[in-house]
Formats: C-alpha cells, sequence, structure tokens
C-alpha cells in the first residue's frame, strides 16, 4: 500500500530563494525527522504540539545542515491527512538539497508528482475534484481563474452532485430489493417521488452542461481574433492592451511567434489574442489558403477584431471603400459573431480625416496603440462582449473537460431512467441505467475512480503539492 511510505519533497518552486519550504508526510514524519532537528528549547518534534513551529538546527550527526523553522501537523490533522513536517530553511539548492538527501537517507522517499494532494484524496480530506481544483489554483493567472478554482476547491457542485447522487442510490437500493420479491409485485420505490427525483437531476446536469461553455473560457482565456494586415500594429495594440492591466503575456506553448497567441488579462478576465493575416487579397492560390487559415481562426473565435492602419488610407493605395468591402466579408460568412472594427494609428490623422472615418465606418473605433489613446474604452468594449454575469451569480461552472464527459453521460443514462419510467419499465431494467448514472456520477467526486484515472489527474501536478 502506497499510504505506508513517508515522502519528501521540496513544495517552493526550486532554486534559490530566501526560504525554501521542505515537506515530509507519511506514517514515519515525525520519527524519521524528529532526530534530525535540534530545537533550540529542546523539545523534540515528536513531543511538539500539533500546528506549532519551532526554531532549530537540521543537523546529520553533528554536523548542523541549517537553522530552520520546522512545523508539525499530526494524524490526521493535516493538508494529507496524515503525519506531516514541514522544515522551512535557508533557501540556497545546495541546504535544500542536503536536507532532503537526509530525510531520503533516514528512510523517505521521493514524492512523486502531486502525492501529496493523492493522498489527500485517498486519507478522505477532499474529493476528486477538489485535488483538480487544487491544480487549476495554483495555474490560476487572473481573477477569473482563481475565482473558478477557489469555488470548486471549496467543494462547488461536487457537492451538489453528490447529495443526487445519494438519493439515487436510496432509489437504486428500493428497486433492486423489489427484484427480490418478484412475485409479490411490490413497489417499495415510490414511480412518482422516483420521477420527480429524475427530472430535479435532469435540471441540474442540463444547468451545469452549459455551463462548461461559459466555464471553459474563463478558464483558458477567452479567445479573441485579430483580422489585420502585417503592419497595422498588432503587437502595439497587444503591448498596449498589456500595460493596462500589467498581466502576464505567455507564448502559448506549441505555437511560434510568427502565429502570435498572447494571453492578456482585462478586467480580471483572461483573453487569449490570435493574429491572422488579412484577408484582402483574392486571385492567388497561396493567399487564398492563408485567406483559408484566417476564417478557421475567427471561426474559433468568440470576438473579432478588425484592425487596419488609417494612416495607410491617407497615403497608400488603401481605400475605406475596401476596409468596408472586407468587414463585409466577415460579417456575411460568420453573421451574429461580434466584431469590432478598429483603425489604428490615428495619432498621424487630422481631427477631420478622424471624423470623415467615423462618418463612413459608424460602428469604427479610434486608437493609436502606441500613443495609448482610445486603448482604454477598447478594453471596456471588448469587456462588454464576454458574459461575466455567471462569475459573479452563486451559480456553479463547470471548467473541468472531465467533468464536463462524465455530465454528459450521467445525463445520457438519466434520459434512459426517465424514458424507462414513462415506458413503466420492470425494476430490474431500471436498475441497470440508474447504475450507469450512478458511475458517473462517482467518476466527478471520485468514489468510481481507476488508477490510470488517478495517475493522469496528479501527474499533471508539481512535485511537492
Ligand atoms: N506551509 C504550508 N502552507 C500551505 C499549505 C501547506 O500544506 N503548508 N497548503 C497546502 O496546500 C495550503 C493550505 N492548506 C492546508 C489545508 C489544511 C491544513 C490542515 O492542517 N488541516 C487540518 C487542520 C485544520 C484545522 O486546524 O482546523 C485538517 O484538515 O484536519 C493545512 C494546510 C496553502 N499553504
Ligand atoms: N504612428 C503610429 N504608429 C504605430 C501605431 N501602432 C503601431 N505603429 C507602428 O507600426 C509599425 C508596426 O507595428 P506592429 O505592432 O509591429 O504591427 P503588427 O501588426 O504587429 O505587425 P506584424 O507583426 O508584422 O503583423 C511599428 O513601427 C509601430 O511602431 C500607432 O498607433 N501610431
Amino acid at each position: 500500500m502506497i499510504l505506508d511510505d513517508t515522502i519528501v519533497a521540496l513544495a517552493t518552486s526550486p532554486g534559490s530563494g530566501a526560504i525554501a519550504v521542505i515537506r515530509v508526510s507519511g506514517p514515519d514524519a515525525l520519527h524519521i525527522t524528529a532526530p534530525l532537528f535540534k530545537a533550540k528549547n529542546k523539545t523534540s518534534l515528536l513531543d511538539q504540539k500539533s500546528h506549532t513551529l519551532q526554531l532549530g538546527n537540521m543537523v546529520d550527526g553533528e554536523r548542523i545542515i541549517d537553522e530552520s523553522l520546522v512545523s508539525v501537523f499530526k494524524g490526521k490533522r493535516s493538508y494529507t491527512g496524515e503525519n506531516t513536517v514541514e522544515i522551512s530553511c535557508h533557501g540556497s539548492p545546495f541546504i535544500q538539497q542536503e536536507i532532503i538527501n537526509l530525510l531520503l537517507r533516514e528512510g523517505c522517499r521521493s514524492a512523486q508528482p502531486g502525492e501529496f494532494t493523492l493522498r489527500a484524496f485517498l486519507n478522505g480530506k477532499m474529493d476528486l475534484s477538489q485535488a483538480e481544483a487544487v491544480a487549476d489554483l495554483i495555474s490560476s493567472d487572473n481573477a477569473a481563474s482563481h475565482q473558478l478554482a477557489m469555488q470548486q476547491m471549496r467543494g462547488g457542485f461536487a457537492t451538489e452532485i453528490q447529495k443526487l447522487r445519494e438519493e439515487l442510490l436510496n432509489f437504486a437500493s428500493l428497486i433492486e430489493l423489489e427484484l427480490d420479491f418478484a412475485e409479490e409485485d411490490v413497489e417499495f420505490a415510490d414511480r412518482k417521488q422516483f420521477q420527480e427525483l429524475v427530472f430535479r437531476i435532469q435540471k441540474v446536469l442540463g444547468k451545469l452542461i452549459d455551463s462548461f461553455a461559459v466555464g471553459n473560457v474563463l478558464k483558458n482565456g477567452i479567445p479573441v481574433a485579430i483580422v489585420g494586415e502585417p503592419n497595422v500594429g498588432k503587437s502595439t495594440l497587444l503591448n498596449s492592451l498589456l500595460n493596462e492591466e500589467r498581466a502576464i503575456v505567455s507564448d502559448i506553448a506549441g505555437t511560434t511567434r510568427d502565429t502570435i497567441e498572447d494571453e492578456i488579462s482585462i478586467g480580471g478576465v483572461g483573453f487569449r489574442f490570435i493574429d491572422t493575416a488579412g484577408i484582402r487579397e483574392t486571385t492567388d492560390e497561396i493567399e487564398g489558403l492563408g485567406i483559408k487559415k484566417t476564417f478557421q481562426k475567427i471561426e474559433q473565435a468568440q470576438l473579432v477584431m478588425y484592425l487596419f492602419d488609417a494612416h495607410k488610407i491617407k497615403n497608400e493605395n488603401l481605400t475605406l471603400a475596401q476596409v468596408k468591402t472586407e468587414v463585409e466579408k466577415i460579417k456575411n460568412r460568420f453573421p451574429g459573431k461580434p466584431l469590432l472594427i478598429v483603425a489604428n494609428k490615428t495619432d498621424v490623422l487630422s481631427k477631420a480625416d478622424q471624423q470623415n472615418f467615423q462618418q463612413q465606418i459608424q460602428e469604427l473605433h479610434l486608437i493609436s496603440a502606441k500613443e495609448n489613446l482610445g486603448v482604454e474604452a477598447l478594453q471596456d468594449k471588448i469587456l462588454s462582449f464576454v458574459n461575466t454575469g455567471a462569475l459573479r451569480s452563486n451559480d456553479s461552472i463547470v471548467t473541468n473537460s472531465r467533468h464536463y464527459d462524465a455530465l454528459l453521460k450521467a445525463q445520457a443514462e438519466i434520459s434512459k431512467v426517465q424514458e424507462g419510467l414513462n415506458l413503466g419499465l420492470t425494476g430490474d431494467l431500471l436498475a441497470i441505467d440508474i447504475r450507469q448514472a450512478l458511475y458517473h456520477f462517482g467518476e466527478i467526486t471520485g468514489q468510481i475512480t481507476t488508477d490510470d484515472l488517478l495517475g493522469n489527474i496528479f501527474a499533471n501536478f508539481c512535485i511537492g503539492k
């Protein structure tokens, strides 16, 4: 049984820092660490009260390795639900390694990624969806994804699912009991009440399944396609949007700098800006391919920003009519897709020119990305396209695609149960579909797990979590 081992890992990020925390968890955590720590007040770790901290030296025999602060969490009263010791040492990688080596030598084993949280799950400290939320919480990088993860960690919709599962389980047992009395034709499970429960479950499932559309984009960033020719000022605009919020810019893994995808947080919501080529050119075959790609990006986006260089209209062969044609193309091809038309580089235009543009294209946004003019108003506009209402309400939002899949499967099974009830099917047939639905509910909260599933979930954690 893996829980017999005592595991150790660095809990803070690797490398040097002011302080590093080494975490030890398992049945022997206290016994292994106690001889390696000489507390200033001479209290052995074994006698130290749970949830307290003391100063002392980490030692290897006579050799002092570091002056550290050590805290203990005893018995089930800890994050992992087993004895835990935390050593806050000076943050040099050498000291960290020395202490970890000592603990390994004395009988600890190196923790696998996510193993502390896996233990918290196995020891009943949290359900599976809460454990998954821990990973989301660590990777949350804006107010929206943070709030979603916090909600899920506090129990979120899993509590609701758990309750419905128990009610359903009750009915399943009653119906299965009927099977034992098949001869006597009794009904322990009140069909009317059962129908009412199934209806309630359908309603909850429907709402949760719908919430995934919002949850998924809020977690991963709302995709915004920026359509525009090279040099219209897309990068400058992204930087300018970024400076206002001082959030992270990251190249999403797997894409190169030339298909830019930048993540920017605006008003606490993450946006993923996808750079695309213009769609103006036509006849050339290769250009046609580029256009096709652009259309694909637009398809995936929740919002399209059409950016053009206003300066070019003044000085080169681009006409406002051409801009309008392009905008029309997008509108015709994607009716209903939110579209922002943005004229950049207005700093080089006269007021009269700006007014002229505005008159000819009503819904035009005039900005100068370089001079930071009109960018704040553009941010407000971008935010207004996003439905963040769901975030502010107390409704649960599903963000995890594993949960989403399980909910869809549960919904399909519950539909079968509902149908069966309507048709007056016998208990033995109903029981089969109910069991299936229960199975998919259990997948979310973790009553039903496989080693593969747990392996997959926790392997994506960092070491020490
Ligand atoms: N140093 C340190 N900081 C940390 C953690 C940690 O494990 N260690 N955490 C880890 O992610 C988070 C805090 N989470 C924690 C959750 C539960 C318990 C705990 O001791 N629970 C006991 C006692 C509760 C009580 O006193 O009421 C329990 O649940 O029984 C500790 C930390 C964030 N910061
Ligand atoms: N005058 C003026 N120049 C701007 C403005 N925004 C961008 N520029 C300039 O336009 C040029 C192109 O800007 P970029 O942001 O690199 O344009 P881009 O669309 O990202 O270009 P690609 O990366 O080639 O697609 C740079 O020289 C910018 O300094 C603006 O608002 N006013």
